[in-house]
């Protein structure tokens, strides 16, 4: 089978500074990836692009072989805000609202995602808490029925025993072809979750591997392989 997403030579500038050089990465289906790197290491910025939000202005970006930004953005999920609603609705009106977005919502599995993280439908969206509200952006996001789900720091202001039940919610609502990129700075805490991590570094991919290989052929946590590439190249 041909890899979801194939990127060749991405470079992005954006407010004339150089954000992404020559940046080169293939995914397979079927994969949860650990997307890390050091704060402005470029992982929001990538995904924006992969998901067709910032301009690729030279087709860089492939997913299922489709370069066009408007397709892409039909192929992947990734909710970066949930607002700009008038008024402060119920998070039921917000299932509405993207169930008529996107043809590929599921509102039961949404309804499910809510019930499994503790948060109730009639609830307003500007009463939540911070974390309550992450929430939230999981469930929109991980209710689409998509190839490629983005997951851009997802842990941001969640209690442990909350995010054990968001890594237990991706793995269990995650269709099984899909693949999900998964940027989270507690490398340690989504260690289990990931099938393979990409280490951004010096505005390109300086680092791709498989996390059986890292635990297995080089004896690492994955963790400690991260630290370890940082201080070796310091
Ligand atoms: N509008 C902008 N104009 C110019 N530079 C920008 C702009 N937005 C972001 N950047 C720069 O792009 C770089 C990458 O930022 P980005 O947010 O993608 O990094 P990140 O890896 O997600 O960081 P973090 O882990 O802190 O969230 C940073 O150096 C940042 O300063």
């Amino acid at each position: 089978m041909a890899n979801l997403l194939t990127i060749n030579h991405l470079s992005y500038s954006r407010n004339l500074q150089l954000i992404l050089k020559d940046l080169n990465l293939e995914l397979p289906y079927g994969q949860i990836v650990g997307l890390l790197g050091t704060n402005g290491a470029g992982k929001t910025t990538l995904m924006r692009l992969i998901a067709g939000n910032y301009i690729d202005r030279k087709n860089s970006i492939s997913i299922n072989t489709e370069t066009n930004s408007a397709v892409r953005k039909s192929l992947v999920s990734f909710t970066e805000q949930v607002g700009g609603w008038s008024g402060h609705p119920r998070i039921f009106k917000i299932g509405n609202f993207y169930d008529a977005l996107y043809e590929d919502f599921n509102l039961t599995t949404f309804n499910q995602l809510l019930s499994n993280l503790n948060l109730s439908p009639d609830q307003r969206v500007n009463q939540l808490s911070k974390g309550n509200f992450r929430k939230l952006v999981i469930a929109v996001t991980l209710a689409r029925q998509t190839d490629l789900y983005l997951l851009d720091e997802p842990f941001d202001g969640i209690d442990s025993m909350t995010r054990k039940k968001i890594i237990s919610s991706i793995i269990q609502w995650k269709p099984e072809n899909a693949t999900v990129l998964v940027s989270d700075h507690h490398v340690g805490d989504i260690a289990n979750l990931l099938d393979q991590v990409v280490i951004i570094k010096d505005q390109h991919v300086a680092a791709q591997e498989a996390a059986d290989t890292i635990r297995e052929t080089l004896g690492k946590d994955i963790e400690t392989y991260y630290e370890d590439f940082y201080r070796e190249e310091l």
